[in-house]
């Protein structure tokens, strides 16, 4: 039981937390568990701030107990039998045995608590979620363990307490936790919860939008990606969530170096992981995913025998916006991964390294604050197993990142204005606000890109032969 050692120490560390919290329930005569996700985290050794509990005190005791001691102190969960506090740097949240479903939570605010502590955990999700460790005045002081969530927690294995479909019953969301889990922990799902999941899975429409994202989200960010992802589309999950991604199963890789567009694009999401500087990127990543969703919608057999997908970022863009504000993703989620697909073609708009300085100025515009994400999503959507053309992909891709560089040394690349601003058009010109007054804005911008920054005796120059060859000035 070398994991069960392991959160022990885990466990140890936090005494100063757990020690005087336990008193505070014992003394009143209460129970407390650490339970859930935290005790399975404390077991893999990544447990982090927030802390768990359980409790046989109802939430007006658990608050009068820690009225005292704690540093911040919500009850917004308070109808659901959760107290929340802050000591120091934890997050606690304890909440009352609950005896009810989770899905009965989600929808009915009334809430029927349980007598035991067996009670509370054969109602959660998965036997590794079940677990709980019996907090007391010296901290940790039992492992308690009745659905056996240590097994499956040694074998890497997703199970229900009771069988999937009564837990899949009680909060379909779990099905997709379920796949969650894959991506964060590298598990698999048990056959008999794998297949659940695929005779399910057209119940997780009746879940919000919000709390499937929220899934999503730690799916997508977690270590595992791939094989969740894949697991969500092989039982059928994804087609009630984000159809687009088995949808790309359906067309070939016009580059036949994967089965299809799908595979390509789960290779682009884990070269664009391998790009990553740190945390996990979660625009990059939706976006590596999805840059080629627009394909199956735009192929065309061309009169050779091959294939094209033209205007496929414009559809993937415009696709990508529909399904994540339908998923209720934040505005800038949404604007940035569509604009990454967008944009995503760019970079092979200029051939084999002929990037003049104008062509890296509009791209560097382009991109704007997407600019480093971009870098990183072009070169990840390099799939290609031919060695040499990788290489010289490759070359393209650091000869851009340097004359950028080099271009970024010479002039403000980061927010290109026109030379002159709108004060200075309307005085030259002589007009009052307006239309023209957006249009020369546009035209000394485009200039600005083309030439680089202009003196203001060229820009003033440039913007008065502007004026002269409009038709309307002329005769
Ligand atoms: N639909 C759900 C949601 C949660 N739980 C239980 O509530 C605990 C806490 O839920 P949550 O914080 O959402 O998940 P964690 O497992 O803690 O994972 P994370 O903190 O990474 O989200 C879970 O461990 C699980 O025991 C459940 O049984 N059914």
């Amino acid at each position: 039981m070398r994991l069960l050692a392991a959160a022990a120490i885990a466990l140890r560390e936090l005494d100063d937390v757990l020690a005087p919290l336990g008193e505070l329930f014992a003394s009143a005569g209460h129970e407390l568990y650490l339970v859930g996700g935290s005790v399975r985290d404390a077991v893999l050794g990544r447990l982090g701030n927030d802390l768990d509990f359980t409790t046989d005190a109802r939430p007006e005791q658990v608050t009068r107990l820690l009225k005292g001691w704690a540093d911040a102190f919500w009850d917004v969960g308070i109808e659901f039998g959760t107290v929340g506090v802050r000591k120091g740097e934890h997050l606690i949240e304890i909440t009352t045995f609950r005896a009810d479903t989770y899905d009965q939570v989600s929808r009915n605010p009334e809430v029927t608590f349980g007598d035991t502590l067996e009670d509370d955990l054969v109602r959660r999700d998965f036997t590794v979620n079940a677990m709980a460790v019996r907090i007391g005045p010296k901290g940790a002081e039992d492992f308690c363990d009745p659905l056996d969530g240590m097994s499956a927690l040694l074998a890497g294995v997703i199970d229900t307490p009771a069988t999937p479909e009564q837990s899949f019953g009680d909060d379909p969301l779990r099905m997709l936790r379920a796949v969650r889990f894959i991506s964060q922990l590298g598990f698999e799902l048990a056959p008999r919860v794998w297949q659940a999941i695929t005779e399910m899975n057209d119940e997780i429409e009746r879940i919000t939008a919000e709390r499937v994202r929220a899934e999503l989200d730690k799916l997508i960010c977690g270590e595992h990606p791939l094989e969740a992802i894949d697991a969500m589309v092989e039982t059928g999950l994804a087609e009630h969530i984000m159809p687009e991604i088995p949808g790309m199963k359906l067309t070939i890789d016009e580059h036949h170096q994967h089965k299809d567009v799908y595979q390509h694009s789960l290779t682009v999401l884990k070269q664009a992981i391998d790009l990553e500087d740190g945390d996990p990127d979660l625009v990059l990543r939706w976006a590596a995913l999805l840059h080629d969703i627009g394909k199956p919608a735009t192929r065309r057999h061309e009169p050779g025998g091959g294939v094209s997908f033209h205007h496929h970022e414009v559809v993937g863009a415009k696709m990508v916006r529909k399904r994540m504000r339908a998923l209720k993703y934040p505005k800038a989620v949404v604007s940035d991964v569509a604009d990454l697909v967008f944009l995503h073609l760019r970079f092979h708009g200029y051939g084999d390294g002929a990037w003049t300085d104008s062509a890296v100025r509009r791209y560097v515009n382009d991109a704007g604050h997407l600019l480093d994400r971009l870098n990183k999503l072009v070169r990840a959507d390099c799939t290609t197993r031919n060695k040499r053309r990788a290489r010289r992909l490759q070359q393209n891709y650091d000869n851009l990142e340097k004359r950028i560089a080099d271009l970024k040394a010479k002039e403000d690349l980061e927010k290109v204005r026109p030379d002159l601003d709108g004060n200075a058009i309307m005085e030259l010109l002589g007009v009052p606000p307006g239309p023209i007054v957006g249009q020369a804005w546009r035209y000394l911008k485009e200039l600005r890109l083309d030439r680089g920054p202009l003196s203001p005796e060229e820009a003033e120059q440039a913007l008065r032969e502007w004026w002269a060859a409009r038709p309307e000035n002329q005769g």
